[in-house]
């Protein structure tokens, strides 16, 4: 067992009978929605909602049945992995391009677990490029805010040289900025600059943090107080 399977399956033995669960996505999440198909074919009687396409796919294909957001006002659980994780909890995440609706769906949730190997676990946050989610109309002027206003690279997420789609129809700038002083005030700066969706920074949402090791170990971290 890897590192991130034995997060994603330690996460998935959370899942109770009678549960909404968000799924998360990325190469993590993909070993708790495979654990929780497991489970499901075992008798497990949940409702699903995916954080994107291919995690709806990956749960069809292993008979999760899945509910509409629109259907759900609250979710039990969701499980998502992480880019980076701080001391304090505080996350980035959107690599795999997914960061809007992961974030609707861990805010709208009662408990939300990070799943991660070892290797997420940082001091401070920033060495991975921060996704921040852009509408496409004029996104130039909206990347041309960015720049003016940090002295870090900002480079537009490509695809088979296309830019970047998100399942939402948008597009990502990925951001250098290197080390993040103060996730909260720089995740509070980003959501007033208007173009921007969203972006990668979870502040404070993450409940608990399952840490994955290479000998298959995990270590549970709970948010404190
Ligand atoms: O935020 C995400 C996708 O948008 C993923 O959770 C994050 O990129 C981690 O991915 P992986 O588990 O493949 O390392």
């Amino acid at each position: 067992m890897n590192a991130k399977q034995a997060a994603g399956y330690r996460a998935a033995e959370l899942v109770r009978d009678g549960m909404i669960v968000g799924l998360g996505t990325g190469s993590t999440a993909y070993y708790a929605i495979e654990k929780i198909g497991q489970r499901v074919a075992e008798g497990l009687q949940i409702r699903a909602i995916a954080t994107s396409n291919a995690s709806e796919e990956l749960a069809e294909s292993y008979g999760i049945p899945l509910v509409p957001a629109s259907e759900i006002h609250r979710l039990d659980l969701a499980i998502d992995g992480a880019d980076e994780v701080d001391p304090g909890m505080a996350l980035i995440k959107g690599g795999g391009g997914a960061l809007l609706r992961e974030k609707l769906v861990a805010m709208h949730s009662d408990r939300f677990i990070v799943i991660a190997d070892s290797g997420k676990m940082v001091s401070q946050l920033g060495q991975f490029k921060l996704p921040i989610e852009v509408v496409p109309f004029s996104y130039e002027w909206t990347l041309g805010q960015l720049q003016r206003r940090y002295d870090v690279d900002f480079e537009m997420r490509t695809r088979d040289g296309e830019l970047y789609v998100t399942d939402n129809g948008n597009y990502i700038v990925d951001a250098a900025f290197g080390k993040i002083e103060s996730p909260a005030q720089l995740s509070h700066e980003l959501k007033m600059i208007t173009g921007v969706v969203d972006h990668g920074l979870f502040v404070d949402i993450a409940d608990m943090v399952i840490v994955g090791y290479d000998d298959g170990a995990t270590e549970v971290i709970e948010k404190k107080g």
